[in-house]
């Protein structure tokens, strides 16, 4: 799509055929709230989703062109342990976008724009669930992003599980005629498994759970559902609930921190080391709490049931797996030296800007290359190339084989000429 054409109804135009910006037609006129400071410097080897490395961090001061006093703006948000960011794809390079693309975990198949998440899309708006880890003035800090360097911010909202995850489908059963529930049943989506016993139980009592992706679920999901085990106390919706998760354990709805995390770990990779994992699923308890504490529970208790939602099937069962990473004897040396205290490993003090540590740094880079982080066309086309990316002062450099990623130098940024664009020749878009 090129940007001139003019997209739905008609946008208001002057006498010249320039499009007015106006909030009736749609064509407002962005000012950045502010701008990322993120541990990518490029798009290479930037995560494709936040989900991928929780481990990547960034701040983001609110500008005081925006508002006299940034910490009025964000007064209150501390209270909240995720947020939303509304962000434009500032380095996409050109603003015409296709109507079907391939996104990278379809490995060269195409789909709609709309049902990807793909950077080149017509208004360059990206969407981020974040952890806020801390707020101090007007600056917020952020970890599990996928947005680089200079990325313009446009907003932010409170993530509140309540809003934010579909509820689960309870309908009373005097409101829907037999033709209606008929037709929610239809409407399940296919990928759902449902033992038959449950499906005629559910079909008798109008009961309708969706699946819910192990991948896509957020642990304030798993909260809200706890929150609804101990609080509920109509045993109707017990027993409604008890069907639910057995009809349900079939699509990965059923929860756990173990469950939770499966994602974490699925894509750390096969040779993550323990403690990685365990970073892992402390953060992942570390959201919960966090969740806890905040108030979103205003919802009746059809709203505090389990969350349901469904995705398309090459969002989970990706033909693209999940690499092994591997670091050469020599790149493991290259990252000890951003220890600068050299008999500890674990030294608070490094040459990083945003990884605490040795053992963090490693983790990220883990997370991130057993997510394969290629493009399509490098992946089928220029297998034996190396690959470049950086990530906070760390300049990586790696080969990809058959199922795994070796890591084979990491310099410091600063001993590396034009670390950015050395990257690779394709972008590795998704
Ligand atoms: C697939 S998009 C997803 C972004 C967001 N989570 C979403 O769903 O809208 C993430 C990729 O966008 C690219 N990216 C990140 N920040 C960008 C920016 N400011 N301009 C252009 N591309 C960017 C990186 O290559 C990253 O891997």
């Amino acid at each position: 799509m090129q940007r001139s054409k003019k997209l739905g109804s008609p946008p208001a135009s002057s006498p010249c055929e320039c499009v007015k910006p106006t909030l009736e037609t749609g064509n407002i006129l962005t000012e950045p709230i502010g701008y990322i400071e993120s541990c990518f410097s490029a798009k290479n080897g930037t995560p494709r989703q936040p989900t991928i490395c929780s481990l990547s961090r960034a701040c983001l001061r609110i500008r005081k062109s925006v508002f006299n006093n940034p910490e009025h703006s964000v007064m209150g948000l501390e209270q909240f342990s995720h947020v939303w960011i509304l962000f434009v794809f500032h380095k996409n390079g050109h603003l015409s976008c296709k109507a079907k693309v391939q996104p990278p975990r379809l490995n060269g198949t195409k789909t709609g724009i709309f049902s990807t998440r793909s950077p080149h899309r017509p208004n360059a708006i990206g969407l981020t669930l974040a952890k806020l880890d801390r707020v101090e003035g007007g600056t917020i800090y952020l970890s599990g992003i996928d947005m680089i360097n200079g990325t313009p911010v446009l907003d932010i909202k409170p993530y509140i599980a309540d809003y934010d995850s579909p509820q689960d489908l309870i309908y009373p059963l005097d409101e829907l005629s037999l033709q209606e529930r008929e037709q929610k049943l239809k409407d399940l989506p296919c990928s759902i498994n449902m033992a038959g016993n449950n499906e005629q139980e559910l079909r008798t009592e109008g009961f309708r759970p969706q699946s819910h992706s192990r991948e896509g679920k957020h642990p304030a999901d798993q909260i809200a559902k706890e929150k609804y085990l101990k609080e509920k106390d109509s045993t109707d919706v017990q027993h409604l609930l008890h069907k639910f998760k057995s009809t349900t354990a079939d699509c990965n709805v059923e929860t756990g921190v173990n469950q939770n995390s499966g994602r974490d770990v699925g894509q750390i990779g096969l040779h993550q080391s323990k403690e990685c994992i365990n970073n892992s699923l402390s953060m992942v308890e570390g959201d919960a709490v966090m969740q806890e504490n905040s108030e979103t529970q205003h919802h009746s208790i059809v709203g505090d049931a389990a969350p349901a939602s469904c995705v398309a099937s090459w969002v989970k069962d990706s033909p693209v797996t999940t690499l092994e990473v591997r670091f050469t004897p020599n790149a493991e040396m290259d990252l000890e030296r951003f220890s600068l205290e050299d008999d500890t490993a674990d030294a608070s003090i490094t040459s990083f800007k945003y990884f605490r540590s040795v053992k963090e740094a490693k983790c990220a880079i883990i997370a991130v290359l057993a997510a394969d982080p290629r493009s399509v066309y490098r992946r089928k086309h220029c297998q034996d190339r190396l690959f470049y990316f950086s990530m906070d002062t760390a300049h990586i450099t790696c080969w990809f084989g058959d199922g795994f990623a070796e890591v084979l130098r990491i310099k410091h940024t600063d001993t590396v000429e034009n670390p950015v664009w050395q990257c690779s020749l394709q972008p590795a878009s998704s």
